[in-house]
């Protein structure tokens, strides 16, 4: 209150000794990597009384062609993640912040770089970068499916036929109908993702060569696997109203199915993670991870009548939308 002297914060010693202890972990993180002894200490390994050092599940999921539901490792998206192109592009991050933009506001990796990760530009600026992003890609999108087939299972009961949006080379769509034969799964992805996939990929799956902003092929339902994480809200109603005009009415069964983060549904350093994949989608790509909220706002404009969140798996759900 105006008058009164202000209250002074004063921590007791333990508070004072802790909070020093935490800053100088924070401060020092970037040397975490580089011994083993602290990648132990940070959980990637595990220490045996015997004095050596194991894997756990963190670090088999940096093993060269470890195999879990498929290929699981993860080495790529740690070097990508960690590469020189995305840390520049973060440091990048206050002068972005303070720019003004004529017209479409670039990611801070577009205005550091000048190129647009999956894009042409990034062939040519480096194309090894480029095909490093894409095997990142592909490491990320394809750990996931798994628990959800075998956690969610009322997602496909009753189910006959689904469009996997955005949905790769098919990696998904091809988990699902090996758990559920009765299911017919098409694919829709950019031609120049089913360039390589067709034809030697046909067979259970159809491949749809196409644009999800466009059109979606019809089916009971369609799935959106870590795709509107990457969109604006305004991108991202566009791409649901295409989706809604592919399915059925809510009675018919008719629905969509997103798998993406929903910020908040999680606490402590799983909270802490969703936060960092949202500040990574902010770096490098015009998109953002949503809370619960947010994920209502967009299903009311794209025109759907209500939504469930299914099942929370790890730091992303599974949300049921329904038209
Ligand atoms: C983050 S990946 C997700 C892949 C897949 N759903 C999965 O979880 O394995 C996003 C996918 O959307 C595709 N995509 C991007 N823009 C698209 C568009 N306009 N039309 C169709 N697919 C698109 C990309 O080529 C990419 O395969």
């Amino acid at each position: 209150m105006a008058g009164q002297a202000e209250k002074v914060f004063v921590p007791t010693d333990t508070e004072l000794l802790q909070a020093q202890s935490d800053l100088w972990r924070h401060t020092l993180c970037y040397l975490t990597p580089m011994a083993l002894r602290q990648l132990a200490t940070a959980g990637v390994f595990s220490a045996t009384d015997a004095g050596t050092y194991r894997l756990n599940p963190l670090s088999y999921l940096l093993v060269d062609g470890v195999r879990i539901d498929g290929d699981a490792s993860q080495t790529a998206l740690v070097r990508a993640a960690a590469s020189r192109y995305y840390v520049e592009a973060a440091m990048g991050l206050a002068d972005w912040f303070r720019k003004d933009f004529d017209g479409a506001v670039p990611s801070p990796f577009e205005d550091v770089h000048g190129a647009a990760i999956f894009e042409e530009s990034m062939v040519l600026l480096d194309p090894e970068m480029d095909q490093l992003l894409h095997d990142a890609l592909a490491a990320h999108d394809h750990m996931g499916i798994g628990p959800v087939l075998r956690q969610c299972r009322e997602l496909f009961d009753g189910l006959e036929s689904l469009t996997d949006c955005g949905g790769g080379d098919g990696t998904t769509a091809r988990s699902i109908v090996e758990a559920y034969p009765h299911i017919t799964c098409t694919v829709l992805d950019l031609p120049k993702v089913m360039d390589k996939v067709l034809p030697a990929e046909e067979g259970a799956v159809k491949y749809v060569s196409g644009d999800l902003f466009h059109v979606v092929p019809p089916a009971q339902a369609v799935l959106l696997k870590l795709v509107l994480h990457f969109w604006s809200d305004e991108d991202c109603v566009k791409i649901l109203a295409q989706c809604k005009k592919a399915v059925p009415p809510r009675d018919a069964g008719g629905k969509v199915i997103v798998i993406d983060i929903v910020l908040g549904s999680v606490s402590g350093p799983m909270l802490e993670t969703q936060h960092l994949m949202d500040m990574v989608m902010l770096v490098v790509t015009r998109g953002r991870q949503r809370d619960e909220k947010d994920w209502s706002e967009i299903f009311v404009k794209a025109g759907f009548s209500g939504y469930k969140i299914v099942k929370k798996l790890g730091a992303r759900a599974v949300i049921e939308v329904y038209p």
